[in-house]
C-alpha cells in the first residue's frame, strides 16, 4: 500500500528526531519540508513569530484549528507552563493519527490533547465537555475560507474574553481576505500584521494577530 506524504513525514521524524525533543522533531519536520517534499506546516520563520506571540501572550489555555501534522502543535506545546491547556481540532482521522503519534514521540501529549471533529460541532462543546471557560490563545491554521465563520462562533459561544488572542497563518498565501476584513472592520479586535515568508519558500505571506476587546 503506497505511502501517504504525511506518513513519510511521520516516518522521517521517527528516523531522525530524538524522541522526547520537541525542538528536533520540529528540525525534522522542516528538514524534510525543505529538502524532500513541500507540506503545509507552519514552518520555521512563520514558526518564530508563532513563538513570540505565544510567549508574550503566556497562555494557560489554548485552541488551535486545524492540527494537519502536529507541527504547530509540538511548536507551541514545548513553550507552554506546566499545567496549561491545549486542544487542537482535526477532522481528517488520518491526518490525526499521524498528528498523535508525532505529538507523542516529542513529548508534549501531556500538554496537548487532539480533539477528532469539525471546529463547527467542536468549538460549541468546549466549554461543558471540555470544561474549560475562556480561551487565551487561538491559532487559525485550518481551510483559509473558515477562518471566518469560526472566529464568529468562537464569540457566539463567549469563549473569548478582553485580550483573548486569535493568530491565524496564510493571510497573504493562500489568503484569507474576508477574514482580514472582518477582523479589521468589525470593531471588536485590535489588529497587527506579521509579514513574512511561505513555508519552505521565499513568497510573501503573513499571519495576522486579532486581540479581542471584549
Ligand atoms: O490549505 C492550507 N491549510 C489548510 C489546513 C487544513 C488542515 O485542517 C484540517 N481542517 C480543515 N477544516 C477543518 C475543520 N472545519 C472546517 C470545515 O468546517 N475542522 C477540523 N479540521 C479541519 C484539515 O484536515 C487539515 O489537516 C494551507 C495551504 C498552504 C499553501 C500555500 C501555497 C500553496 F501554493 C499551496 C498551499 C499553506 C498553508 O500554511 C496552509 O495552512
Ligand atoms: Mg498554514
Amino acid at each position: 500500500m503506497n505511502q501517504t506524504k504525511e506518513q513519510r513525514v511521520l516516518q522521517y521524524v521517527l528516523d531522525n528526531a530524538v524522541r522526547g525533543d520537541p525542538q528536533s522533531v520540529i528540525d525534522s519536520i522542516d528538514t524534510y519540508c525543505s529538502q524532500k517534499e513541500w507540506a503545509m506546516n507552519v514552518g520555521d520563520q512563520k514558526g518564530l513569530i508563532l513563538d513570540n506571540v505565544v510567549k508574550e501572550t503566556d497562555p494557560n489555555v489554548l485552541l488551535e484549528l486545524g492540527t494537519y501534522c502536529g507541527y504547530s502543535a509540538v511548536r507551541i506545546s514545548r513553550l507552554l507552563k506546566p499545567g496549561a491547556r491545549f486542544f487542537t481540532v482535526e477532522f481528517n482521522p488520518a491526518f490525526a493519527a499521524i498528528a498523535k503519534q508525532i505529538i507523542e514521540f516529542a513529548g508534549v501529549n501531556d500538554k496537548v490533547q487532539i480533539i477528532e471533529g469539525n471546529t463547527q460541532d467542536i468549538i460549541p462543546q468546549l466549554k461543558k465537555k471540555y470544561e474549560l471557560d475562556t480561551l487565551d490563545f487561538v491559532f487559525v491554521d485550518h481551510w483559509k475560507d473558515k477562518y471566518t465563520d469560526d472566529t464568529k462562533l468562537l464569540e457566539k459561544c463567549n469563549l473569548l474574553r478582553k485580550g483573548s488572542v486569535i493568530l491565524a497563518d496564510n493571510v497573504i498565501v493562500p489568503g484569507a481576505p474576508d477574514f482580514l476584513k472582518y477582523v479589521r472592520s468589525c470593531g471588536r479586535y485590535d489588529c497587527t500584521n506579521y509579514p513574512s515568508v511561505l513555508e519552505y519558500m521565499t513568497e510573501k505571506d503573513a499571519l495576522e494577530k486579532a486581540v479581542f476587546r471584549g
